[in-house]
C-alpha cells in the first residue's frame, strides 16, 4: 500500500532521510519511530506532497506522492505534527470546509461533520472558534479532518505528543478503531509505549537512515534485547551513533 523506493531529502550538504526503501503492507498499522531530528516529518512531509524528494518516490495504492499528490490526498488521511486551523473559524466550520474541499456537497459535508464532532467529542465545542480548543482537542479535530473522506491509509506525525494520558489513550482508542475496519496507518512517534499498544511492525529511523524493521519481537531477536522497547530502542540507537558513516 505505502512502497518507498530509495526516498531521499538533503538539506544543503545534510541527510535529513537517507535513501529509505521500506514496503508498507494494506491494513497494517506501521510505527515509524526515532528520536527528535530523526527525520520523522521530513519523510511524511514527501508523502503528502509538500517537500520535493532530493531523490527517489514514494508510492500510496500505486500512485507518485511527488507527481500524483491531488490523487493521494483523496485516499490519504493526514494529520500533521501541529494541526493548524483557521483560527476564527468554529470546529463545526472547520469540518464543513474541509469535507467540502473533498468534493462533498453542503448537505453531505454537514452530516459528516455532525458525524465526525460526535465520534470525537467535540460536539459540545462545535459552535467554538478553534484559537480557543486545548491541544487535546486540536488534535481530536485533526483527526476528524483526515477521517472525513473516509481515507484507506493515514498519515499521522506525533498524532500523541504532548496530551495528556485521558486525551492521548482517547486519540489511540480512536486509531485502533480505524485499524479494526483495515485503514492503513502510518505513524510517527517517539513515545514507544504508543507503538507498543498499536503498531503491527515498526522501523526505527536514526540520522536519516532506517536502522531496524520489523514486529516488536524480531526488532527485540535482532537486538539481542530482552525487555521494554525502550532498551531496544536505545540499544539500536546507540550502536547506528556508534557505526562509522562513509
Ligand atoms: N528546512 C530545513 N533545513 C535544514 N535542515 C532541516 C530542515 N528541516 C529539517 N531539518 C533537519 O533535518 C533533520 C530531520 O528533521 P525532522 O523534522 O524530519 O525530524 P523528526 O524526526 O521529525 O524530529 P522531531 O521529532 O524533532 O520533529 C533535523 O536534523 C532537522 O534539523
Amino acid at each position: 500500500m505505502i512502497e518507498f523506493q530509495g526516498l531521499s531529502k538533503v538539506y544543503g550538504g545534510f541527510d535529513a532521510v537517507k535513501p529509505l526503501n521500506l514496503t508498507v503492507k494494506r491494513g497494517e498499522v506501521f510505527g515509524f519511530l526515532g528520536p527528535n531530528g530523526a527525520g520523522k516529518t521530513t519523510t511524511i512531509r514527501m508523502m503528502m506532497g509538500i517537500l520535493v524528494p532530493s531523490a527517489g518516490q514514494v508510492h500510496i495504492d500505486g500512485l507518485d506522492c511527488h507527481t500524483e499528490p491531488a490523487e493521494v490526498k483523496r485516499r490519504v488521511g493526514y494529520l500533521p505534527d501541529t494541526p493548524i486551523f483557521y483560527d476564527y473559524l468554529r470546529g463545526r466550520e472547520i469540518l464543513q470546509f474541509v469535507a467540502e474541499m473533498h468534493g462533498y456537497s453542503r448537505t453531505e459535508a454537514a452530516e459528516r461533520g455532525a458525524r465526525l464532532l460526535a465520534e470525537f467529542g467535540l460536539q459540545e465545542a462545535a459552535e467554538d472558534y478553534a484559537v480557543n480548543y486545548s491541544l487535546g482537542m486540536k488534535k481530536r479535530l485533526g483527526l476528524a479532518c483526515a477521517l472525513i473522506h473516509d481515507p484507506v491509509v493515514l498519515i499521522l506525525d506525533e498524532p500523541i505528543n504532548g496530551l495528556d494520558p485521558r486525551a492521548s489513550r482517547d486519540v489511540q482508542e480512536r486509531l485502533l478503531a480505524a485499524a479494526a475496519r483495515g485503514v492503513t496507518i502510518f505513524v510517527s512517534t517517539h513515545l514507544l509505549d504508543m507503538a507498543e499498544k498499536l503498531c503491527d511492525r515498526v522501523g526505527i529511523i536514526h540520522h536519516g537512515q532506517l536502522v531496524a524493521t520489523g514486529t516488536l519481537d524480531e526488532i527485540r531477536a535482532e537486538a539481542s534485547a530482552s525487555g521494554s522497547l525502550e532498551d531496544v530502542f536505545l540499544k539500536i540507537t546507540d550502536e547506528a551513533a556508534a557505526e562509522p558513516t562513509e
